[in-house]
């Protein structure tokens, strides 16, 4: 499965946002997103989505337009930056309804077992996310967005989620973003920059500080 994003021109207000954007993801690979704040990292994954309408885009899965919103297709999940799954939600309900397995998930997190019959509200900012991001990576779509997955994640949990990553991705077309970008860097087969509402394919990471997304010598 490859998946394109293309020709994507955003405006709010007559101010452009986005105006050159070409991106390809496939499965076996993870394609990382990284860009300054307020670049248009999450407006591209939300019009990619199909929650946010663009003046133009064009997605195509394996060669093929898809003129309907891609969360139409069941094809994708998508992680939005913010919490999705309501607060009178219960935990239990969650799992069923993305159809991932509860025993299969305490496994790898543990410290989460005694809740599989509260409600998300009862639950801390970073357990919710934890969960947000286990049932959006691990429900049965072949194409999986992930925006902001590892801010308000404690490290040891990080590394859980980037080995859950490496493991999906076998199946999976990824597309991930985020500031923390050492670990964007780690997970990546391919990397994408966005800067003046374009893409860079990025070939070498020392570009990302010629491309003044990192001081110089941060990579060193
Ligand atoms: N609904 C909206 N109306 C007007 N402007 C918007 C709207 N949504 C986003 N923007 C603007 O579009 C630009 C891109 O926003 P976006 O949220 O995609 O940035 P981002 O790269 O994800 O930023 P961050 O890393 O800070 O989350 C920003 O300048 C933002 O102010």
């Amino acid at each position: 499965m490859i998946i394109e994003i293309d020709n994507v021109e955003l405006y709010f207000n007559n101010k452009s946002v986005l105006n050159g954007v070409y991106l390809k993801a496939e499965a076996g690979k993870i394609t990382g997103i990284l860009g300054s704040n307020g670049c248009g990292k999450s407006c591209l994954l939300n019009i990619s989505f199909g929650n946010l309408k663009a003046k133009y885009s064009l997605i195509r899965i394996n060669n093929t337009p898809i003129l309907k919103p891609l969360y139409q297709t069941k094809l994708v999940s998508y992680l939005p930056q913010h919490h999705f799954i309501p607060n009178k939600m219960m935990i239990k309900t969650a799992f069923k309804l993305f159809k991932v397995d509860w025993d299969v998930f305490v496994n790898t997190f543990e410290t989460l077992t005694p809740y599989k019959n509260f409600y998300f509200k009862k639950l801390s900012g970073g357990e919710r996310r934890i969960i947000e991001i286990y049932l959006t990576l691990k429900c049965p779509r072949k194409i999986v967005f992930l925006d902001e997955p590892f801010s308000h994640v404690a490290p040891l949990y990080i590394e859980k989620i980037k080995a859950l990553i490496e493991e999906e991705k076998q199946k999976k077309a990824i597309v991930i973003t985020d500031h923390m970008y050492e670990h964007i860097i780690a997970v990546s087969d391919t990397i994408y920059l966005l800067k003046n509402g374009c893409t860079k394919l990025i070939d070498n990471v020392k570009e990302l500080e010629d491309y003044k997304y990192l001081s110089i010598g941060t990579l060193d």
